[in-house]
Formats: C-alpha cells, structure tokens, sequence
C-alpha cells in the first residue's frame, strides 16, 4: 500500500472541537445556545445510532438538541405536524429529520415543510437552487465534509479534473455543485455509466457515493489521484465502501478509509450548518471563516 489514508475521524474531532469553541460567544449575543431538532420515524438500527450520535455531538459542542422519536406508524400528516411546530420554535435553528423515511411517508413532502432558513441538512429545494446558483445557504452535510477533506489534502482545486460517481440529491448532485464551484471540472458519473474507466483514468479527484460495494477497482484509478469514498455498505464482511479499498490504495496518492473516512465528517458539518444558522436566525455576525 502506498496511499496515504485520509483521517477523516480525527478531522472531524478537529472540527467540533472548533465549532465549540465559537458557541458561547454565540450565546453571550444572543442569549441562548444554538439549537438542533432531529426527528426519528420508525425503527431502522443504523438511522438509531446516527441519531444517538447526533444528539451527543449536538450536546458535546454546547449546543441544545431536541429529539423526537416518532413510532413507524406515524401518519404523514403527524409528521408534517411536528415540523410545523419545530419551524415555529425560536429555541431551533437547525431541523434534520433522519432519512430514510417509512415507505407510506412522501420524502419530498416533508423535506419541502422544513423552512429553508431551519434546513441544516441542505436537502429542501430552495437551499438546493442557492447551491446551484452560487447564492449563499445549507449545503448538505457529506459532501461538505468530502469538500472540506480534498481541500484540506490538495489546497486549491481549480483545474483539476474529479468524478463523482452517483447523482442522488443528498451526495453527487451537491457534490458536484461544489466541485464546479471550487473550479474543478467535473464528471458526473454513475451506476449506468458506460466505461467508467475511461473517465476515471482522467481523474485528478474521485468521489465515489454510488452505494454498491467495492464497485471502483484500484486498477481504473489514476496513480496518486485523490479518492474520497462515500459508500457505507453493510455486507457479511462488515462495513465497507464503493472503492475496492486494496487494490485501490496500491495506486492512489490518498484514500478516505470506511469506517473513518467521510461518515464522522457528515455530523461535524451538521453542527457547523446549526451553528451558522443559529447566527443567522439570531442576527448575530459570525466571521466569514471562523469554520
Ligand atoms: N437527514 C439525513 N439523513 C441521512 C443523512 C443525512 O446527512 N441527513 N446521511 C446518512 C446517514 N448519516 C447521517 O444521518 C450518517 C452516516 C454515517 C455516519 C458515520 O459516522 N459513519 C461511520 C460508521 C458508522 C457505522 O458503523 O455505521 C463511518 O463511516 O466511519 C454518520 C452519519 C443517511 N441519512
Ligand atoms: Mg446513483
């Protein structure tokens, strides 16, 4: 192996510990903590520890979280209740309702209720839009996190050529929006592309999301490119990535491991979008890269 592995779990420590640091200037302007609603429906294991997780962290950087775990049950209309009140609540600057939803649920419907100003996690339309045109909002959290590891390893990434494999709106559409915005020229690829070699044999940067295990072989990368690998796929072998992680790390100059790659960086930029939006709910100024 002669990759070097990015550390995205000691990154992430890196970036709460700094998220906390600016919480009780916050709440010496504005005479509260920051505050974060997270909204479980139904029992799914993994969504549970994601939520457990949240909570902790969210308590950990000072910060106020409010949890809500709803049966599987819960109708639609219960749902969308709940988020009417969180969206009233001046005590909550960030509402993330955990996904994935029960089936008989409508996503879309629910995502599209929490106010653009509360969507921490970047998925209503409006926050979606304001990517896409450059305008200021809530990016979502795993991208941003894979966006903060490129440029932590390679600085600038203007020029660069990156592939993005996977086009779903909470990871390769983002993704890709960023990319461009940091003035890479960008690929979108996914499970139904055609010779995905020949694209990644080009490619400076890859960020693989497409959710299928050890889909990307070591010997279709370019030697020394950067890989960030979204993917976390439990199979009998435990949890693993989209990227063949050996093959790939004989060949690359720098790989995300699964676990401790890009998941740890998800939650840390969910408190930096909460902390941001506490700042702009409160209308108190928060340096422009204070995080
Ligand atoms: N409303 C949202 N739902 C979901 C999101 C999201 O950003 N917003 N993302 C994922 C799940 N997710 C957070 O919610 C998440 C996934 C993984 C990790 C993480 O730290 N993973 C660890 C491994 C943990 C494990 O053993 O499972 C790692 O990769 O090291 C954090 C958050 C879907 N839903
Ligand atoms: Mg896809």
């Amino acid at each position: 192996m002669t990759a070097e592995i990015i550390d995205g779990k000691a990154f992430a420590a890196g970036l709460r510990a700094r998220i906390a640091t600016l919480v009780p200037a916050f709440e010496a302007a504005a005479g509260r903590v920051p505050g974060l609603a997270v909204v479980l429906v139904g029992e799914d294991p993994a969504s549970a520890v994601y939520v457990r997780s949240k909570g902790k962290q969210t308590r950990e950087a000072g910060m106020a979280s409010f949890e809500h775990r709803l049966p599987a049950d819960t109708t639609q209309a219960e749902l969308l209740a709940l988020v009417d009140q969180l969206n009233a609540d001046a005590s909550v600057d960030g509402i993330l309702v955990q996904l994935p939803l029960p089936k008989h649920i409508d996503e879309q419907a629910v995502l599209l209720r929490i106010s653009p100003e509360k969507d921490v996690d970047g998925f209503h339309p409006v926050n979606a839009g304001r990517l896409a045109t450059g305008l200021e909002g809530f990016v979502p959290c795993t991208p941003l996190g894979c966006l903060m590891l490129l440029q932590d390893k390679l600085g600038s990434l203007s020029g660069l050529d990156a592939v993005v494999i996977g086009r779903s709106n909470i990871v390769g559409k983002p993704m890709a929006a960023l990319l461009t915005k940091a003035s890479a020229t960008v690929t979108v690829a996914h499970s139904r592309t055609r010779n995905l070699p020949h694209y990644l044999k080009h490619a400076d940067i890859v960020v693989a999301a497409v959710g299928i295990p050890h889909f990307v072989k070591g010997e279709w990368l370019k030697p020394g490119a950067t890989v960030i690998d979204v993917g976390i796929n439990r199979t009998e072998n435990g949890l693993v990535g989209d990227v063949d992680f050996e093959s790939a790390a004989s060949v690359v100059g720098a790989i995300t491991p699964v676990p401790g790659g890009v998941g740890p960086m998800t939650i840390a930029c969910l408190l930096r979008n909460t902390l941001v939006a506490a700042h702009r709910n409160a209308g108190v100024a928060l340096e422009a890269d204070a995080i």
